[in-house]
């Protein structure tokens, strides 16, 4: 580890080892993890983007390629609506706001029909609530939808908290809507996974460490969404809580039995 050679370092060490991990030492224990929904848990894209196609051709608009509005089906009905209109013509506000509750009719009618979890998912969650975590959602899309999709995957009981878009009246990247997941799944202190730069805003102003997922609807690669951690399948995900949590625990421990002597050192 940077900085951590040769005998004893003057206080802050933690600083060497970023943001997230550096919060992750102060305050309480991390006994949460909390997941974005939408490109984080389930690939949602291609639900959405047939609700999408359905409202154009209601509106008699040419229908989209896929992959050309992937990018946005993290951002919620009325981005999608806006791209699809726009690649074909214009985009009035007075047409997305008569689409809307057609693209939201037809998206809450299929809602998994494609979405499905991404791959190790289920054997993740699974390892993490043995070694003890609470699990939360904390999405953008609104509460309603988020309980139909969780439902309609058989996860009714997997989290102990899901705040949706519309829960408060803020969303993210205000921390208010992560915070209170934490605290509706009775935890005390959380990491978030994420896929978009959002995301990683949420968790730095809830002054919690992130990891973000390499395989969700960002555009920006997930090495360069500024998250903590990055991981590109969830197979790897409860090695990287553990390595937020091990080193800040490890060091915390070495930085305490110096903080005596008033002098706070780390020796190694
Ligand atoms: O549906 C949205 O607006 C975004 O959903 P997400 O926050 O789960 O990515
Ligand atoms: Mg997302």
């Amino acid at each position: 580890m940077a900085g951590m050679e040769g005998g004893s370092h003057n206080w802050p060490l933690y600083c060497d080892l970023g943001p997230g991990i550096s919060m992750a030492m102060r305050g309480p224990k991390i006994d949460t993890i909390v997941f974005d929904l939408d490109g984080t848990l389930v690939d949602t894209a291609p639900d959405l983007i047939a609700a999408l196609n359905h409202s154009l051709e209601v509106l008699g608009r040419p229908t989209v390629e896929p992959m050309l509005v992937r990018p946005l089906a993290g951002h919620g009905a009325r981005a999608l609506l806006d791209a699809g209109l726009t690649l074909s013509g214009d985009a009035p506000e007075e047409l997305i706001a008569r689409a809307i509750p057609v693209f939201l009719e037809h998206y809450a009618d299929n809602i998994c029909t494609f979405s499905a979890p991404y791959p190790g998912l289920e054997l993740a969650l699974e390892e993490l609530r043995i070694e003890g975590f609470r699990l939360a959602i904390c999405t953008n899309k609104p509460e309603g939808l988020a309980n139909h999709l969780v439902e309609a995957l058989g996860w009714a009981g997997v989290f102990d908290a899901i705040i949706g878009g519309d829960t408060l009246p803020v969303r993210k990247p205000d921390p208010l809507p992560l915070l209170t997941a934490i605290t509706q799944a009775k935890g005390a202190k959380a990491i978030y996974v994420g896929d978009s730069a959002v995301d990683v805003a949420t968790a730095r102003a809830a002054a919690m460490p992130s990891i973000a997922v390499g395989f969700g609807f960002s555009d920006v690669c997930a090495s360069q969404l500024g998250a903590d951690l990055h991981i590109d399948h969830f197979d790897m995900l409860p090695a990287a809580v553990r390595s937020i949590i091990a080193p800040a625990t490890l060091i915390a421990q070495r930085v305490s039995l110096d903080l005596d002597s008033g002098q706070a050192t780390v020796a190694v």
